[in-house]
């Protein structure tokens, strides 16, 4: 069984305008997305900016008031209306954000801020509560000394590492990773990458990862879906979305990942402006009326693409072992 299933999310925010304030329009942020992750998995979700992407997050884990659709933990409908399931699923979905400085409070220590889900959740007698807090630093590598400091001592990645103490702490399920190493260092990312994978192996966590980076994206992710105007465009393993991409806008964000050998830089920049010449031509076979997505088909089993029913036909897509 999946650990999370969403169905059809949609988290459309209103535009008021005018004297009285009125809704006049609404920014359809997400807009009918569906995906699944499994016990363990690393899933993606990838997209250019203001796509959506931190909207689905922040609507699974309750940041954001869905407007439609459905979230299944463990195959039971997450409701605000059934308390004591909704606060066993807090408890087993925690964020990390991607600015570690705003995330934290500034006002209070380090001991604080980790022990407050601890708080939430757990009810630990004062001894036993240091004692976790203190295993948690250790676990991000940060010693005793951290205690007692407040979030702006510490390096970008130092407090990005308390973020995920602090996301870790209730022993979560699933972990929403929304752009959690954008913010830092090259070098840094990479360690707090392979932190991530590290605790994910240690704790048994599945994360939903967000980011508009494809190369972050392939390094941590299992499968990955590519999100464009609120919509889920593209949905699959790593290797079939890197290697057999189906959708044009899909191939035209791997074609803008800059590429440092100069052998094949020149070649690369020609299939990049091919790509673009397509999707400027082909761009309403892939897109409704309404400049939105079409609903997912299905390539393969694991491989789903939205694309126009003229699309299908005219590219023949083999439909391979879909029931
Ligand atoms: N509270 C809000 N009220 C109104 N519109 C919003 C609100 N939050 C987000 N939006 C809009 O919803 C759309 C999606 O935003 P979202 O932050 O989810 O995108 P994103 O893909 O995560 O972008 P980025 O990578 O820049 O963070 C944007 O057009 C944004 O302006």
């Amino acid at each position: 069984m999946s650990l999370i299933e969403v169905k059809d999310l949609q988290v459309h925010f209103p535009i008021r305008s005018g004297f009285w304030n009125r809704i006049s329009d609404w920014v359809k942020a997400v807009d009918g997305v569906s995906f699944s992750i499994d016990p363990g998995e690393t899933f993606g979700l990838v997209g250019e900016s203001g796509s959506g992407k931190t909207t689905t997050g922040r609507a699974i884990v309750g940041l954001e008031q869905a407007t439609g659709g459905h979230i299944l933990y463990q195959g039971q409908e997450i409701s605000l209306k059934h308390a004591r399931a909704r606060h066993a699923y807090n408890q087993n979905v925690q964020m990390i954000f991607q600015d570690s400085l705003s995330s934290l409070n500034p006002r209070k220590r380090i001991e604080t801020i980790i022990a407050e889900p601890l708080r939430n959740f757990e009810h630990l007698d004062q001894d036993a509560e240091k004692i976790r807090v203190l295993q948690l630093l250790d676990i991000v590598g940060l010693g005793p000394d951290a205690l007692y400091k407040y979030p702006y001592q510490f390096s970008g990645g130092q407090r990005q590492r308390i973020g995920i103490a602090r996301a870790v702490a209730t022993k979560p399920k699933l972990i929403i990773a929304d752009e959690p190493v954008s913010a830092l260092d090259l070098s840094v990312q990479a360690q707090v990458l392979n932190f991530l994978k590290k605790i994910q192996r240690k704790f048994g966590i599945s994360y939903l990862f967000i980011s508009h980076d494809l190369g972050v994206i392939q390094h941590m992710c299992d499968r990955l879906a590519i999100m464009n105007h609120g919509r889920l465009v593209e949905v699959g393993s790593r290797d079939d979305i890197y290697n057999h991409p189906l959708h044009i806008y899909t191939k035209r964000l791997l074609a803008a990942i800059p590429r440092v050998d100069v052998r094949h830089r020149q070649e690369h920049q020609l299939e990049r402006l091919r790509i673009e010449k397509v999707y400027q031509e082909q761009e309403n076979d892939y897109y409704d009326q309404n400049g939105l997505a079409y609903p997912l088909t299905p390539v393969s089993k694991t491989h789903l693409v939205a694309l126009s029913p003229q699309m299908i036909e005219k590219q023949d897509l083999k439909l391979q072992g879909v029931d």
